[in-house]
């Protein structure tokens, strides 16, 4: 198991948040980690990357117990989080927003590696514009490129399509499939599009009220769970 999640317990002050949430992901898969809004799907992707502090329970990552483990140390041990709305540097160049990323992995990169643009043609046509003046797509581009730069063995990507075009979706899915499958990065995504997560994910897990409630292959997200879980 690449990354193990057992009985985790996270509070907000004194508001519990996530209630033992129990989440196994093997190296290479795809798993998308669905639910409503609020339910917890952000505070779980950020207590993996150490931004929010485990109240109980345990987060092991490589086989290594990283739950107390400060955040810039679990980016070395191969840990990338890709935030919801990218924060994208707006008045920093596209190159010096992809160098912010080369700091945080244990391989330092001299420069940026061919496989980034191979990844991301676009933003090699944009290396000297502003981060802020790219469209939302090419700025979630961008922040997946960052992502990769600390050279990571697992990706956590926050709704990464939210508030982008059908065309640049489309796009990022190929990528993010790509990056996967050459790379073998394993990956985390946060998705409120059901459809978008059964075509990118092999694996599903629902959240409600802070908690894992259910869990399998996307083949085998039904339309009941959809309901029950999903619809609004
Ligand atoms: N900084 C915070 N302080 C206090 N409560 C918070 C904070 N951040 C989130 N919460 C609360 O924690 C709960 C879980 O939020 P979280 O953002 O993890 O859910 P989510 O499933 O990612 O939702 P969304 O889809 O809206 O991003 C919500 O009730 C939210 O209001």
């Amino acid at each position: 198991m690449l990354l193990e999640l057992t009985d985790v317990t996270v509070s907000y002050g004194q508001t519990p948040v996530l209630f033992g949430v129990n989440m196994a992901i093997e190296q290479g898969d795809i798993a998308c980690l669905l639910g409503r809004n609020g339910v917890g799907k952000t505070t779980l992707l950020r207590s993996v990357i150490g931004l929010n502090k485990v109240m109980s329970g345990n987060i092991v990552f490589d086989a290594d117990n990283i739950t107390k483990v400060p955040t810039f140390k679990r980016a070395r041990y191969g840990i990338s989080y890709i935030p919801q709305g990218r924060e994208i540097i707006p008045y920093l160049s596209v190159l010096d927003n992809l160098k912010l990323g080369m700091s945080a992995g244990q391989k330092k990169y001299r420069k940026i590696p061919d496989e980034i643009f191979e990844f991301f043609p676009m933003l090699k046509q944009h290396l000297t514009r502003q981060g802020g003046l790219l469209s939302g797509g090419q700025q979630q581009q961008l922040a997946i490129a960052r992502g990769l730069m600390s050279n990571p063995k697992i990706m956590l990507l926050d709704e990464p399509t939210e508030g982008i075009q059908p065309s640049i979706v489309q796009e990022i899915e190929e990528t993010l499939k790509r990056i996967n499958r050459e790379k073998g990065i394993t990956l985390i995504v946060v998705e409120q599009k059901v459809d978008f997560a059964r075509q990118l994910a092999q694996k599903f897990f629902i959240m409600e009220k802070g908690a894992v409630v259910a869990n399998g292959a996307t083949a085998d997200l039904s339309d009941d769970l959809v309901h029950q879980y999903l619809a609004i």
